[in-house]
Formats: C-alpha cells, sequence, structure tokens
C-alpha cells in the first residue's frame, strides 16, 4: 500500500489537508504582499511558517503543504540570491514542514489519549501562472509563445530539490491548464521521481479548468501515470466541489483531494473580502461531509480558510477534534 493510501486508511477513510496558508502567515502577521507571497518568509519570517504548520496539525490535519507554492528558483534569484541560496530555501521549507510534523508527533506520543495521526508532509509546488503573477495562474492563458518543453524546464530543478528534501509527497496546487498537465506528468517521468504526487487543477466556473479546457481530458493524462497518486481540485469556489468529484468519480480510479477557497470573492476597488455568500447556509464543514460522501478521501482548505475551518473539517469527518 501507498503512503496516502495507507494514511486515509488510519484516517478512517477521509484524511484531512491543511488549509490556507498564505492566509494564515497573513493572520500571524507577516507581509505577503511580495512577488514571492508566502514564499518570501522563508527567507526572513521561517519562524512564522512552523508556527502556522504547528496550527494546522493542531487543528487535525493528516497533510500538511510546505511554503514553496510560489517558491521559484528565478524567484529567488531575482531577489538577489544566488542558485545555492535559491536551492537552499527550497529545501528550507520542506525541512519547516517536517520539523513541525516530528514535534507535533512526538509531543501527541505523551499524551494519553492519542487523537492524531502522524501527519504527511506534501512539497507544494505552484503552477507556472503563479510564478509569472501576472493572473494566468487563474486563467490558464500562457501565450503563444508557451510549450510543454518550457514548461518542463521551468518545473525541472525545482522538483527535483524539494523531491530530494524528503517530503512524503509533492502537491501540484492550481494547476490551470491541460499543457502543464501533460508537462508534469512527462517530468516526473523523465527524473524518475520517487516521492509519490498529487496533481490539483482550479476551476473557476466548476466545470473545466481555468483554461476552459475539460477535466476529462486532463484526468486521462494522469490516469496513464503512474507516478501520480492523488488527482483532484484546489482553490475554487466550494459550491462547485461536490460536482466535480462527481465528474472525476466517472473519470478516474485515483484517490480524490478536494480543497477549495473560503468562496470569498476579493473586492479589488474596496480592497476586501466580500462574503462567501455562495455557500448560503450552509457551513464549509457541513459541505466537507457531502464531498467525503461523494467519494473525496482527503479534503482540507485553500485561500482564506484557517485552522478553525480545518479544526471543524477534522471533527464533522471524523467526529472529534484535538481541542
Ligand atoms: C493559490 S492556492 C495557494 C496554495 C497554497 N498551499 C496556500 O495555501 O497558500
Ligand atoms: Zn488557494
Amino acid at each position: 500500500m501507498g503512503a496516502v493510501e495507507e494514511l486515509v486508511a488510519r484516517a478512517g477513510g477521509c484524511a484531512v489537508i491543511d488549509g490556507g496558508f498564505a492566509t494564515q502567515l497573513e493572520a500571524l502577521g507577516a507581509d505577503i504582499n511580495d512577488p514571492l507571497w508566502s514564499a518570501a518568509c522563508l527567507i526572513a519570517r521561517s519562524h512564522l511558517v512552523k508556527e502556522v504548520h504547528m496550527q494546522y496539525l493542531e487543528a487535525g490535519a493528516d497533510v500538511i503543504i510546505s511554503s514553496s507554492y510560489q517558491a521559484t528558483i528565478p524567484g529567488f534569484l531575482a531577489r538577489g540570491m544566488s542558485l545555492d541560496e535559491a536551492e537552499d530555501l527550497l529545501r528550507t521549507s520542506v525541512k519547516l514542514a517536517l520539523e513541525a510534523r516530528d514535534e507535533f508527533w512526538k509531543s501527541t506520543l505523551r499524551k494519553s489519549k492519542p487523537i492524531y495521526n502522524r501527519a504527511l508532509v506534501a512539497a507544494s509546488i505552484g503552477s507556472y501562472g503563479a510564478y509569472l503573477a501576472d493572473g494566468s495562474e487563474y486563467s490558464g492563458s500562457y501565450g503563444a509563445d508557451i510549450t510543454i518543453e518550457k514548461l518542463k524546464d521551468f518545473h525541472r530543478r525545482r522538483l527535483q530539490v524539494l523531491a530530494g528534501a524528503g517530503p512524503d509527497l509533492i502537491a501540484f496546487e492550481a494547476i490551470p491548464n491541460k499543457m502543464e498537465a501533460q508537462a508534469l506528468v512527462e517530468l516526473l517521468d523523465e527524473e524518475n521521481i520517487q516521492v509519490p504526487s498529487w496533481i490539483c487543477f482550479s476551476s473557476v466556473d466548476g466545470k473545466h479548468l481555468c483554461s476552459g479546457e475539460s477535466f476529462a481530458d486532463c484526468l486521462q493524462i494522469l490516469n496513464a501515470s503512474e507516478k501520480v497518486a492523488v488527482v483532484g481540485v484546489n482553490c475554487t469556489p466550494p459550491q462547485f466541489i461536490e460536482g466535480i468529484i462527481g465528474e472525476f468519480r466517472k473519470q478516474t480510479k485515483k484517490a480524490i483531494a478536494v480543497y477549495p477557497n473560503s468562496g470569498e470573492v476579493w473586492d479589488g476597488r474596496a480592497k476586501r473580502w466580500l462574503p462567501a455568500e455562495c455557500l448560503g447556509h450552509k457551513s464549509f464543514d457541513a459541505l466537507a461531509k457531502r464531498w467525503q460522501e461523494a467519494g473525496a478521501s482527503l479534503i482540507g482548505g485553500c485561500c482564506r480558510t484557517t485552522p478553525s475551518t480545518i479544526r471543524a473539517v477534522s471533527k464533522v469527518l471524523k467526529g472529534r477534534t484535538g481541542h
């Protein structure tokens, strides 16, 4: 049995993923208004990165995702860092998550009634669009000049460094188009990556990837790869998730992960988040129960969800909570 199947079984059929990482870093006072977004904290505020991991573990996360979503080698080089420094920061993101997991697990074992599972650490890899930080992360339009080879070259070194840093999983997050899914599958093979991966797409309409391409076409590509252990969606409004799980179940036998955003919408003019009206009177955790029933085996939250969201999800999925 693979590491993911084992965790899902230990968690009673559905494992809990953590919540918004950048969101919680900001809540702890970090400034993420930066081209490197949350990865900027790896440089100067690494204690906060570890603190966020700890908070999600306490809330009941069975999987924590490293702070490397927007950490890229070219991004760090543009900051004036050397290649060695850039690669070290990538390793640091995995190390901080592993340290948090190990410390938390040690303290849990000392308690008389253990209520947690030993969590897995997933090394986060954001899309090429997340690196560009030009909106293509959510449009999936990388322009006419982009090719599969260019995408592979963009992802290659970071993937090698993160996989070598000892995570339990690689988490490709919010992948917006089919070409990038194809590039990732080819790269996992070419580099013979031994760490199991998950590949999650993002969607703005609940029916397609952000690019407008079909889930079915992309899942066909992922189904063909033994290196991909889990498929799913993240950073997508919660009201679309149940329908997406139904569609995924028709197209794949792989384990399905869903970790939507809170459903809040950013009002750029007023510079504030508008409430998640899409949830109606349903709460995020009540929906999580339905996602489990629909067939998801890993459930958590993305942007604007917090440790209290994950505590509620853990409670509703497992009938218990850390506190
Ligand atoms: C835009 S999706 C961001 C995913 C990343 N793991 C985070 O929670 O910050
Ligand atoms: Zn997100």
